[in-house]
């Protein structure tokens, strides 16, 4: 039987005279990959920063693993269990890797500030736990060997598996991924695929923004597609490549043909 993770419904979110988002909602179930796609402009990172706690909507209700959840601030949405990456990768640029992993674990610490200060006992078998398994994760999204070179250091596609390696970190119910193909060669975008579909086997849910479609209608089991802050089409990746309106606002007459050579 499957199982919601995330629900939201009727988020809006204005900016001055701009309407971002008008009544969006969407349903994932675990262990979906899920698409949310649009022209520029259509509200995407808009509905991700207001799930994350980053913008407050105007209005709209959120549901995660069936509980309400009030997305007011970013770190209380990640103790609640969503993780996210970032367009322009927001990383600690200074630290190393697997120190940027660590940070993506204590959230899920019970040391706390004091064991920190005085460093107890219980706070090192901590941090050798945290540093044990962040280095797990680096090697699962396979830049294990770069654990202790500085983030900057690291080549652009290392850099947004490590933000993935972070965001798995925090043990997250559902896993946001902002364009995480942005910037890559096809070599790096066919082992980004792989890991996406790794995580996703391994139970893991995602919700994934993505403008190279191709990435997405391979991946995804449902696609929301926004235009204008709104919902111009939801279903399978075959149903959504064919739906007129899409084609019309996003995918252009040229994808039209490809769809429709498909069925032959
Ligand atoms: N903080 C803000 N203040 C004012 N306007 C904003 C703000 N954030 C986003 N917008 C506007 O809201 C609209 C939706 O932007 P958003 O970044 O969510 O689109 P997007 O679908 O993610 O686009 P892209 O694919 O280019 O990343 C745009 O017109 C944008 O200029």
């Amino acid at each position: 039987m499957s199982e919601t993770v995330l629900r939201v419904a009727g988020i809006s979110k204005r900016f001055g005279g701009l309407q971002a988002l008008s009544d969006v909602g969407l349903t994932i179930e675990r262990g979906q990959v899920y698409g949310l796609i649009g022209p520029n402009g259509a509200g995407k990172t808009t509905f991700f920063n207001v799930i994350t706690g980053l913008y407050t909507p105007d209005s709209g209700t959120f549901e995660l693993a069936g509980k309400p959840y009030t997305p007011s601030a970013v770190h209380e949405v990640a103790k609640a269990g969503i993780a996210r990456t970032f367009q322009n990768i927001r990383l600690f640029a200074d630290m190393t890797a697997l120190e940027n992993v660590m940070v993506g674990r204590h959230i899920r610490t019970s040391s706390g500030l004091m064991g920190a200060i005085f460093r107890t006992r219980g706070f090192k078998e901590e941090e050798a736990a945290i540093a044990k398994r962040a280095q797990e994760l680096l090697d699962y999204v396979g830049i294990g060997r770069l654990a202790d070179y500085k983030a900057r250091t690291l080549s652009y596609g290392d850099q947004r598996r490590l933000e993935i390696a972070r965001a798995l970190a925090t043990d997250p119910q559902l896993i946001a991924l902002d364009e995480p193909a942005a910037g890559m060669n096809s070599t790096e975008k066919v082992v980004l695929r792989e890991l996406i579909d790794r995580i996703r086997k391994d139970g893991r849910t995602i919700l994934l923004i993505e403008h190279d479609v191709k990435l997405v209608m391979g991946l995804c089991d449902r696609v929301t597609v926004l235009d204008y802050g709104k919902m111009i089409a939801e279903g399978s990746p075959y149903d959504v490549q064919r739906s007129e309106k899409v084609i019309e606002a996003y995918l252009g007459p040229s994808h039209k043909a490809v769809a429709a050579g498909e069925k032959q």
